[in-house]
């Protein structure tokens, strides 16, 4: 479990549904009327999908890696993983793209591996400047590459469907470590790699 999930004792189950029947009364419906009376439970289900994240230790998913590479030494590109996330702001979607590169030093990495990494981050509340942060430098952690490279292309529902109503705009977020902030060649090789 992550740092994130030291917070006061989870609360039950049932402390959780009622929460939503209050926001239910709150909205202005009857949470015993017949359409609504399973929705406290299908809620807190969604939310179990939608914040499993904290359930999850994103290093134990790098764990494993190959070093019979036949001395393999350029980057590893996993483009177009979706991302469906959640704005610590409004607790509305955010929902996108990522790209994922590392330059492997010996080992390497199962490529679904580096897309459960963004899946774990990804299932928690966001921003999305920290969720790009925190793909990278868990792989850099625990891969140690010469470099790894995250972009981030995502929707934010709260500008879409409330508040400002832009619908169309798309928010890029980038985190380059070691060769890939140092050096514009593979900088460049990335970017055009991923049609950037
Ligand atoms: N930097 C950043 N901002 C985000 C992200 N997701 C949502 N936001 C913004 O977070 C801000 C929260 O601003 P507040 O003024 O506290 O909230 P608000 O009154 O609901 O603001 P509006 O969205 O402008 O209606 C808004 O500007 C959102 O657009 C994100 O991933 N990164
Ligand atoms: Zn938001």
């Amino acid at each position: 479990m992550c740092s994130e999930t030291s917070v006061a004792k989870r609360p039950s189950r049932e402390e959780a549904e009622e929460a939503v029947r209050t926001l239910l009364r709150w909205a202005g419906d009857d949470p015993d009327r017949e359409g609504l009376r399973g929705t406290p439970d299908r809620v807190v289900r969604s939310y179990g999908e939608f914040f499993a994240g904290y359930q999850q230790d994103p290093a134990d998913i790098l764990r494993r890696t190959f070093e019979e590479t036949d001395g393999y030494d350029e980057m590893v590109v996993l483009r177009d993983i979706r991302v469906e996330s959640y704005c610590e702001h409004h607790m509305v979607p955010i929902i996108g793209v990522a790209h994922v590169a590392y330059l492997p030093r010996r080992r390497v990495v199962g490529i679904s591996k580096l897309a459960r990494v963004v899946e774990v981050y990804a299932k928690r509340l966001q921003i999305q400047e920290k969720m790009t942060a925190q793909v990278a430098n868990t792989i850099q952690e625990e891969l140690d590459p010469l470099g790894v490279a995250v972009v981030i292309d995502a929707n934010h529902q709260c500008m879409s469907t409330r508040g400002i109503h832009k619908t169309g705009v798309s928010m890029v977020t980038s985190r380059m470590l070691g060769a890939f902030r140092d050096d514009p060649i593979t900088r460049r090789e990335f970017f055009a790699m991923i049609g950037r």
